[in-house]
């Protein structure tokens, strides 16, 4: 009697490795790092505590987070080289593209692009932290004909990104709600990044391969690009008045609704009460409600009629809008604060290495023989 094989189709349900950074309770809406719930590290952390975190497995004391802060901001120069690629990158490349080919070339030049021990992934994975808002704020400027702004020492992460983006540091709420986001982002177990990039480091290959790996994974729609795809949807719907009428419209052609779903949450993503707080108070601070109310319409059509939740990218992507982000600034937002979570992953799959390569089963032709070119 042959044996039953199960196919698992997008690996739903299937458990492909132990890990001890975060955890997805789907049961009760929830997620913790390293054992924390998310929500009370957006209000007692910042996001560089949380990135020690994640690659120190316990959370910095004052001495551990200066030198962190340091080493981060120690790190963020680009290389003349680089920056002459950057410049020579096509105006109308999509960010995405731009940062994704960056952090590649930055493996080309990394000093320790040949080591892959513990010590020098961690060193690498904190260059790679440091430069990508570089590279991200600089490929937005350069595209719209700007000058790059060099990063300041002076300034923490958050502030700094601005400051390269838009050339000033905002208010302190708009910062606060900024850093959340990146808190909220940064690490979500095994979702197709992340499996990406422990793939690429199954193999024993450099931590800036896995990280353009995992950027070019969350590029797409389904994944981080949704939260670009959220604000674009909702650019499209005239009015919060309208907003019921055109998602019906969207029903009846069966089409996906940007920001809502996920594999793991089926009632509810736990990261959605947090970043909803922080996109509402983005707009009393801009003193535009158009889009969470366009938003609160939507989420209560889709529960009610499709009993499906938004996921984080349905407020991430109206609180970068509210900030002054360009909508396609948004996933490469998502990179700058994934790497986190893609890092510790990459250094967790190789502090346990096994090849990862599942099977396929064939259901292709039979076996046969090759025809002559004449019978073909
Ligand atoms: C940070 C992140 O990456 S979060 C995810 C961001 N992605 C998005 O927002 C894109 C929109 N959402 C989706 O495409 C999906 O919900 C995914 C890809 C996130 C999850 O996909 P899956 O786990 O395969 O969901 P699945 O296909 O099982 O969905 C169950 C049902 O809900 C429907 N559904 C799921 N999401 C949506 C949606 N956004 N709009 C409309 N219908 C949806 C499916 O069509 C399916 O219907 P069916 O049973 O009639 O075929
Ligand atoms: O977990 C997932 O599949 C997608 C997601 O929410 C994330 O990566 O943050």
């Amino acid at each position: 009697m042959s044996e039953k094989i199960e196919v698992r189709k997008g690996l739903v349900g299937v458990y492909a490795d132990e890990s001890s950074i975060s955890k997805v309770m789907p049961e009760t809406n929830s997620l913790t790092y390293r054992g924390y719930a998310v929500q009370d590290l957006c209000e007692q952390a910042s996001f560089e505590e949380v990135v020690y975190l994640l690659w120190n497995g316990e959370l910095p004391n004052q001495a551990q987070l200066d030198a962190f802060k340091a080493e981060e901001k120690n790190n963020r120069a680009l290389s003349p080289a680089l920056m002459k690629v950057l410049r020579e990158f096509p105006h109308d490349a999509h960010p995405m593209d731009a940062i994704r080919t960056a952090v590649s070339f930055m493996g080309m030049e990394d000093p320790e692009w040949a080591d892959i021990s513990d010590a020098a992934q961690r060193r690498k994975a904190l260059r790679i932290l440091a430069k990508a808002p570089v590279a991200v704020a600089a490929a937005a400027r350069l595209a719209k004909g700007l000058e790059p702004i060099a990063p300041d020492a002076s300034l923490p992460y958050a502030e700094n990104f601005f400051n390269m983006v838009f050339g000033s540091v905002p208010a302190k709420e708009v910062i606060r709600a900024f850093d959340v986001s990146l808190i909220l982002y940064a690490e979500h177990t095994f979702n197709a990044s992340t499996f990406t990039a422990r793939t690429v480091s199954s193999t024993q290959a450099d931590i800036h391969g896995a990280i353009t790996a995992g950027i070019a994974a969350l590029k797409g729609p389904l994944h981080g690009g949704a939260n670009e795809a959220v604000m674009h949807m909702l650019k499209e719907i005239p009015s919060p008045e309208e907003a019921e009428a055109w998602l019906l419209g969207k029903f009846d052609h069966k089409a996906l609704v940007m920001g809502f779903g996920h594999r793991v949450y089926k009632s509810g993503d736990s990261r959605v009460p947090t970043m909803k707080k922080y996109a509402e108070i983005m707009a009393e601070v801009v003193g535009d409600k158009r889009w969470m109310n366009t938003s609160a319409v939507l989420a209560k059509v889709m529960l009610e009629k499709k009993n499906i939740h938004p996921n984080l990218d349905f407020p991430a992507g109206p609180a970068y809008y509210l900030m002054g982000f360009d909508i396609p600034l948004f996933t490469p937002i998502f990179v700058m604060s994934r790497i986190s979570g893609w890092s510790a992953h990459v250094l967790e799959q190789l502090a346990d290495n096994r090849l990862i390569r599942p099977l396929s089963l064939y259901t292709g032709v039979e076996q046969r023989p090759v025809p002559p070119m004449s019978a073909r």
